[in-house]
């Protein structure tokens, strides 16, 4: 029962349900209802996408440094492109300097098109699942376990066969996830923005909203190659769910907000919206605060200070795909040894700040945040079944340690 659910329900079912809402969003965001002619795009939508694309895989092929991401069970050590800071700035100065000095309609343009662009989207990121699975079938880059067995077709397509696929010289993940999605969600924003300043003016909660997303984004950057030892690059295979997902789901609904914003102006005084600026100013350094506290940990293979004292951790051991006897160490103090999943409680609260200059309009602004907090508390999950998994007893010890995933005496 778990099994068929699990390999034919879920799959066709979140792939019917997310491609559709896609078109709810991009109509009900302003508006206006569904048309689905937009799902073929139009010739601007394929102009920006062509633009778009090209510029993000260029950036991953100019000369660069280049870091690592852990190595696999099965022994591969993937290697990415370690200038995304660079590749970030470069977009948003080009980008803000284009809108003012050459195309002064461009956001104007990007905000009146967006379902279109949406629906070429749409197309192009569903092309880039099937050969990403006839690849994963008929000829994976490694030739390891999971990607030689079998499971029925809409779970490999929805789940991905390959790890760390590459196509035309670059990897998959780095580019959907990274190079497009991220800088997608920078850009469509700041376009939002100016399309609201245009038609309304300027307006102090849409100002705060665009902020704090751009500081959580920009932050991103300077943590890339920390991203690239989470559970999507090390444990999500490169299908529908990740992909599509960066291509699609972040563009439309990691932005939509801002989306909304402009049909919709946040009613919020400068003075409550520069508090909650503030409050979503802390959670953005907190959350990212946490993630740096275990990345220098784990760089550092445990000879660190937190808080200006020794890391306290505790030793583990676990036998890897080869049957190899690893260590690693698990941090138990400063964020580490507070909560297991701290770092989701800022992740959520960051959104809910950037989100709730837009409360007088209902809930349409809190739709990624409803989203978010369903996406994070499934993956406190998936990822401690994870941990479990790989550290066995000592996963256990550390839960006993460090007691409560995210809220204190509740869970
Ligand atoms: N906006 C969004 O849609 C989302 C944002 N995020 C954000 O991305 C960031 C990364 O999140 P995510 O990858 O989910 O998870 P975490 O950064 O929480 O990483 C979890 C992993 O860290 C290791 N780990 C767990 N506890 C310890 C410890 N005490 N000491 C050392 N290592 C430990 C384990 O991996 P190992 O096998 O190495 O031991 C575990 O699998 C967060 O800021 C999160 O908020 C995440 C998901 C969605
Ligand atoms: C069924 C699908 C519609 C669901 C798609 C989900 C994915 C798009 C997202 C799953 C995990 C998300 C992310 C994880 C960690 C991140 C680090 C953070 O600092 C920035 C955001 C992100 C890259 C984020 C992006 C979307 C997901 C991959």
């Amino acid at each position: 029962m778990y099994d068929t659910i699990r390999y034919h329900v879920i799959p066709p079912a979140f792939v019917v349900f997310f491609t559709g809402v896609v078109q709810y969003l991009a109509w009900s965001g302003r508006g206006a209802s569904v048309d689905f002619s937009a799902l073929w795009g139009n010739e601007f939508a394929w102009r920006f996408l062509g633009v778009s694309f090209a510029w993000a895989y260029v950036s991953l092929l100019v000369p660069s440094r280049k870091c690592k991401g852990p190595v696999t069970d099965f022994g591969q050590v993937p290697e990415y492109q370690d200038n995304g800071t660079l590749y970030y700035w470069a977009t948003l100065v080009t980008f803000v300097l284009y809108n003012f000095f050459v195309d002064k309609d461009l956001s104007l343009k990007i905000y009146d098109n967006f379902p279109q662009i949406l629906g070429a989207l749409n197309t192009c990121a569903l092309l880039l699942c099937v050969v990403l699975l006839i690849k994963g079938r008929l000829s994976p880059d490694v030739r390891e376990k999971t990607v030689m067995k079998k499971f029925p077709i809409a779970y490999e397509f929805y789940s991905g066969k390959e790890l760390h696929p590459r196509l035309l010289g670059v990897d998959v993940k780095q580019f959907t996830n990274c190079r497009f999605g991220m800088v997608a969600w920078q850009i469509f924003i700041l376009a939002f923005f100016f399309a609201g300043i245009k038609r309304e003016g300027f307006n102090y909660g849409f100002a705060v909203n665009v902020l704090l997303q751009s500081i959580y984004v920009a932050k991103f950057w300077w943590w890339e190659s920390g991203y690239f030892w989470t559970l999507d690059v090390a444990l999500d295979r490169a299908g529908y769910y990740l992909c599509w997902g960066c291509l699609v789901w972040v563009p439309v609904l990691y932005t939509f907000s801002s989306y909304f914003m402009v049909a919709h102006p946040p009613l919020t005084s400068p003075l409550i919206s520069l508090l909650i600026f503030f409050v979503g100013l802390s959670a953005v350094i907190i959350n990212y605060a946490v993630d740096r506290e275990k990345e220098i940990f784990r760089k550092t293979g445990g000879e660190c200070e937190i808080r200006g004292e020794p890391a306290k951790y505790i030793d583990v051991e676990y036998v890897d795909e080869k049957k190899r006897l690893r260590k690693s160490k698990l941090l138990i103090s400063g964020f580490w040894g507070t909560l297991r999943h701290l770092n989701y409680n800022f992740e959520i609260l960051a959104a809910f700040s950037w989100s709730c200059v837009g409360w007088h309009h209902g809930l349409a602004p809190f739709y990624y945040v409803v989203f978010l907090t369903g996406l994070l508390v499934h993956r406190v999950f998936r990822d401690e079944e994870k941990c479990r998994r790989k550290y066995g007893k000592y996963w256990e010890k550390y839960c006993s340690i460090v007691r409560y995933r995210m809220i204190p005496y509740v869970f």
